[in-house]
């Protein structure tokens, strides 16, 4: 195994750079650079010398033996002066060592993977950690990084393991006496485990609209002040405007942290029968794309006949207030009357769909905790059958295990694992 090292902060001028090296030799390779090496885990500083003796930085040096450490192995933390010619100097000093070289992206986190201190979803969490915009993914990446996912699957996995057993055992025994009847446990054992699995797959729709924001739509007729609205909201003039009917054309999308919450605001093309080709084109889209957004707004008056109709919790709101004298239940764009009432609301109605979450934050838990939850139905009515199937469940029983280990990466995962480390940077 290869000690690996690379820039763990980022690039450029900086207070501190921490150069993080890791391996077998990684004690070795920094006793060259450091002379002494300073006791585990205690933070001491160092003169760095290259091989020619040549002073590279004084620095903050933290050792951690293994398998004690973020990777698992031995890791030296080199906390350098952050500036750019140090960490290029510190890396080159590094890359001329034997058995050292610069770590690919993710390879840190893939050999703290190898080595179990995580596990895949928490290595899923990490990467979502990393990229965390909004106070919401944060907490949710968090959640998934501290492992919470992996242990409900763990959970649901040794029950399965403890019905495939006692099915089992019902197996090796069925030539012989007669088995005791264990059914009724097993039976209820699968369903509570489905019932989990059934809440926690709809947990995940939420889940994924955190990780990838919500989508709030605004939709009316032409020239209500859709687009000044959506400007308005922005903060600037994403969208053209204009008192001609029939601006805008392609959907806009500004995509904003919303008191914490990521939300997406989609201005759409106004609504109208039009004879012009690409206006009909664009007023197409926008309507599959109202009709898919997380929640609608309509600027239009009550009663008014559009081309798609809001639902319960969609917000309808009266156009240009201003020029109205009452303006109850209106907003305008040009003013900014109503706008952080309606911010507001928005806000209120993702935030109570945002607290159904689950743990789990991808479509590939979501389609194993699926497949697992489908096996085990089946299970249930072969169970049902008697003993004469139950060879047929066991088999069963065991394909749903396997669905919930590729959760974790306790199987199969190689193709799975390119794909999640190649969207780490370099030094994670
Ligand atoms: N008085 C008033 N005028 C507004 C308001 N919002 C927009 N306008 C004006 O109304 C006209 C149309 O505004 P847009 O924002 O382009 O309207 P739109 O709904 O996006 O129009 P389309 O994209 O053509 O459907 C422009 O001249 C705006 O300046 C408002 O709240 N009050
Ligand atoms: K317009
Ligand atoms: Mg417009």
């Amino acid at each position: 195994m290869d000690t690996v090292f690379a820039l763990a902060t980022a690039q450029g001028r900086a207070g501190v750079s921490v150069v993080r090296l890791s391996g077998p030799d990684a004690f070795t390779i920094a006793l060259s650079l450091i002379g002494s090496l300073p006791p585990v885990r205690e933070a001491a500083t160092r003169i760095l010398r290259d091989a020619d003796g040549e002073i590279l930085d004084r620095a903050l040096v933290l050792c951690f033996a293994a398998p004690r450490s973020f990777t698992g192995e031995d890791v030296v933390e080199f906390h350098l002066h952050g500036s750019v010619s140090i960490v290029q100097a510190m890396l080159s000093s590094l890359g001329k060592q034997d058995g050292a070289r610069l770590a690919e992206p993710g390879e840190f986190t893939r050999r703290a993977l190898e080595n179990g201190k995580l596990d895949l979803s928490q290595v899923e969490g990490l990467a979502d950690l990393i990229d965390a915009e909004t106070e919401a993914q944060r907490k949710q990446a968090l959640r998934v990084f501290s492992g919470d996912f992996g242990a409900r699957v763990e959970g649901w996995r040794s029950r399965l393991i403890r019905c495939a057993a006692l099915i089992e055992a019902t197996i090796d025994f069925a030539d012989e006496e007669v088995p005791e009847d264990v059914s009724g446990e097993v039976l209820d054992l699968l369903s509570a485990v489905q019932d989990e699995l059934t809440q926690e797959i709809a947990g995940t729709f939420v889940a994924e609209r955190i990780r990838s924001g919500f989508e709030v739509a605004i939709v009316g007729p032409p020239n209500v002040g859709k687009s000044t609205l959506l400007n308005r909201l922005a903060g600037r003039e994403a969208a053209i405007t204009s008192e001609i009917a029939g601006t805008t054309r392609d959907v806009i999308e500004v995509s904003m942290d919303l008191k914490g919450l990521p939300v997406t605001f989609l201005d759409t093309a106004g609504l109208r029968e039009s004879a012009d080709e690409i206006e009909s084109i664009g007023i197409t889209r926008g309507l599959d794309r109202a009709a898919a957004a997380d929640l609608r707004v309509f600027l239009s008056r009550p009663d008014e006949k559009l081309l798609i109709n809001p639902g319960p919790t969609d917000i309808t709101l009266r156009p240009k207030s201003d020029l109205e004298e009452d303006v109850v239940g209106g907003i305008s764009g040009k003013t900014g009357y109503g706008v952080s009432t309606l911010v507001n609301r928005v806000h209120g109605i993702l935030q109570k769909r945002a607290s159904g979450i689950g743990l789990a934050t991808r479509e590939r838990h979501r389609v194993a905790m699926q497949t697992a939850s489908d096996i085990l139905g089946q299970a249930r009515l072969v169970i049902k059958q008697g003993p004469a199937s139950y060879d047929i469940a066991a088999e069963e029983l065991r394909s749903a295990i396997r669905a919930l280990e590729t959760v974790v990466g306790r199987i199969d995962v190689e193709s799975l694992l390119d794909e999640i480390f190649s969207s780490f940077c370099l030094g994670k």
